[in-house]
């Protein structure tokens, strides 16, 4: 059996966007560093989700940005693909034998608002009524119509790159735009933002602002290879966040928000979960903490804790 030790290859596969190649190439760097004596082979892979420009629930929604990478994975064209842990489904709406190897320290989680270039800054509240604002996103249309109902929720598509290009070019088809602070960092572009989003009420998704690599669970060398390279306290942020999501069944095109927190003191993780109206009524929600050795348990707990109070219905599932 092939251990860490002898692998001299590691093929990574990626999506070609400017902020994938942004994110790809600081892992690259950290992993080059550790292993100088392995080659990490950068292997672009369009994704569906890259490539059709309609709403994303025409081509089965979950997965279009993970699914053609996880068929390179599972056919051994590549050992490790990278992607936005926000991008990639639970275990339930993914082919199985694909697991987390490496966790990239997390990043800011929060959502921003951002306006043509030339605009003087403004915030959603000032925004005048019946603004177009461009967001795809389950959770940021639901919070928009909870939180600013006199603004008006228009699709978008595209990478942040291209839609930041399209807004400035008045192609967009909307006035402003929401995006993730993480990812405008990465493109260089948090000149941009208008307003940073209070995420006490404008909710985080789920692994916002985190990094992951996968690999092959049947692939154990590439594992060992990669595992070193996570960021511990991320991980624990992950697991519980992903874990309140999951016990929902849900994904990026569920309309709920999972956030965690760490005490790095007691050893304590908080998962703030919610599951919110997309017709704009109130937020259900709930917390629960536990010891960071069990993120998954604690992130659980949250979950059932909102299906108990009724959260199936607002995910548009009989209770
Ligand atoms: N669905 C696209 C996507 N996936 C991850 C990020 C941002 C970076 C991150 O949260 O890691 C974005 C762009 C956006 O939401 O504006």
């Amino acid at each position: 059996m092939t251990s860490a030790t002898d692998l001299t290859t590691v093929r990574l596969g990626t999506r070609p966007s400017r902020m994938a190649m942004e994110q790809t190439g600081r892992f690259a760097d950290v992993f080059r560093a550790r292993y100088p004596q392995v080659l990490l082979d950068i292997v672009e892979i369009v994704s569906e989700g890259d490539r059709h420009r309609g709403p994303l629930s025409a081509i089965g929604g979950k997965g279009a940005f993970t699914r053609n990478a996880d068929r390179y994975l599972l056919d051994g064209r590549v050992q490790a693909t990278i992607a936005c842990a926000k991008d990639v489904p639970g275990p339930h709406d993914r082919s199985p034998g694909i697991v987390i190897a490496a966790v990239l320290p997390r990043e800011d989680t929060r959502d921003v608002l951002v306006l043509p270039a030339g605009h003087p800054a403004t915030t959603l509240a000032e925004l005048p009524p019946g603004t177009r604002v461009g967001t795809s996103a389950p959770r940021r249309s639901a919070l928009l119509k909870a939180l600013h109902p006199t603004l008006v929720q228009v699709p978008i598509r595209g990478n942040a790159d291209s839609r930041l290009r399209a807004l400035d070019e008045g192609k967009l088809g909307a006035d402003v735009m929401i995006a993730a602070l993480a990812g405008l960092r990465r493109l260089g572009r948090e000149d941009r933002v208008s307003e940073i989003l209070d995420p006490a009420v404008w909710l985080p998704a789920a692994g916002a602002g985190t990094v992951i690599v996968e690999h092959r669970s049947d692939d154990p060398a590439t594992g060992g290879l990669l595992a070193p390279l996570t960021h511990a306290p991320t991980r624990i942020l992950l697991d519980a966040e992903r874990a309140a999501l999951a016990t929902l069944h849900g994904g990026c095109l569920t309309a709920a928000s999972a956030h965690a927190t760490l005490d790095a003191v007691s050893g304590v993780v908080t998962v703030h979960a919610a599951v919110l109206d997309p017709a704009g009524g109130t937020p259900l929600r709930a917390s629960a903490s536990g010891p960071a050795t069990t993120p998954s348990t604690v992130g659980q707990d949250a979950g059932r804790q909102l299906l108990d109070a009724g959260a199936a219905r607002l995910l548009g599932r009989p209770a």
